[in-house]
């Protein structure tokens, strides 16, 4: 299901992106400069708007400048392909990114005094992390792991509709899609933990796990 939603989210987004991918190239920009870009306004809207209370502008600049992340893999693409470094960047910056928009989230809720709300984001971010870092290992280790309800795409979405909710007045949306977000996050480490042991034992089904 998820899955669904990214490959036709992807393929929407793909006409819009295109065009200014060319026009990006044209102009001498790099896919690595856009990688760097993109993080650094990321960063600032989740630091210098949604970490000081301005919940909506942050979720939106942070929007805007995350939705980059499929501008850098489409100009790659497009200039003769992916490089290793770019992935290696791509990958490392995303993680950037996450840590800044938790971060400022937490940051926040604890301005509120709501500590339930900073254990949640607390949650997510460690979580978020693990889920990232169980793929990256076993594609280290030679296997695949394109799987779990709560990739980048939807974990991004859930704290992002919870904060604009927040924004808007909606007090507890935050903490409750924080809540949310932790446990779909939990779970997902746990798919991903599963995946790899199934893929594990096929590869070398003799040893002792
Ligand atoms: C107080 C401040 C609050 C701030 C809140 C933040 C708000 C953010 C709100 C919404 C943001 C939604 C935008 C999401 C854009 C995400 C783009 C993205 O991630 O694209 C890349 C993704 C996967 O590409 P990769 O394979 O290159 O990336 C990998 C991924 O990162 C892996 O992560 P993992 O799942 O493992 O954790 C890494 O492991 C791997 O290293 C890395 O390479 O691309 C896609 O396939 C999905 C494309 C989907 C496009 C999303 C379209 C969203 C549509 C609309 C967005 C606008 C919504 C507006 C409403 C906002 C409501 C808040
Ligand atoms: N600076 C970059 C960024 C990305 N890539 C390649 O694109 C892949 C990710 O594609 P997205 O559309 O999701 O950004 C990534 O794995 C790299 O192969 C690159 O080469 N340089
Ligand atoms: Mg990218
Ligand atoms: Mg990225």
């Amino acid at each position: 299901m998820a899955k669904i939603f990214q490959v036709s989210a992807r393929a929407g987004m793909t006409r819009v992106v295109e065009p200014i991918a060319r026009a990006l190239l044209r102009a001498g920009v790099t896919p690595n400069a856009v990688t760097v870009a993109g993080t650094v306004g990321v960063l600032v809207g989740a630091l210098g708007f949604g970490a000081r209370g301005h919940l909506v502008a942050g979720a939106l600049i942070v929007t805007v400048f995350a939705l980059t992340d499929l501008l850098d893999g489409t100009m790659a693409r497009m200039s003769g392909g992916s490089t290793r470094f770019g992935a290696f960047l791509d990958s490392s910056m995303d993680r950037v990114a996450d840590s800044a928009v938790f971060g400022a989230v937490a940051y926040w809720l604890a301005t509120q005094g709501n500590h339930s709300g900073v254990a949640a984001a607390l949650v997510c971010l460690a979580a978020g992390s693990l889920v990232s870092y169980v793929k990256a290992r076993a594609e280290g280790l030679g296997m695949t792991c394109n799987v779990g309800i709560a990739e980048r795409t939807e974990r991004l979405l859930i704290v992002g509709v919870g904060g604009i909710l927040t924004g808007l007045n909606v007090k507890p949306a935050l903490e409750i899609a924080l809540w949310l977000l932790a446990a779909v996050s939990i779970f997902t480490v746990g798919q991903r933990m599963a995946h790899v042991y199934r893929q594990a034992q096929q590869l070398q089904p003799d040893r002792q796990a």
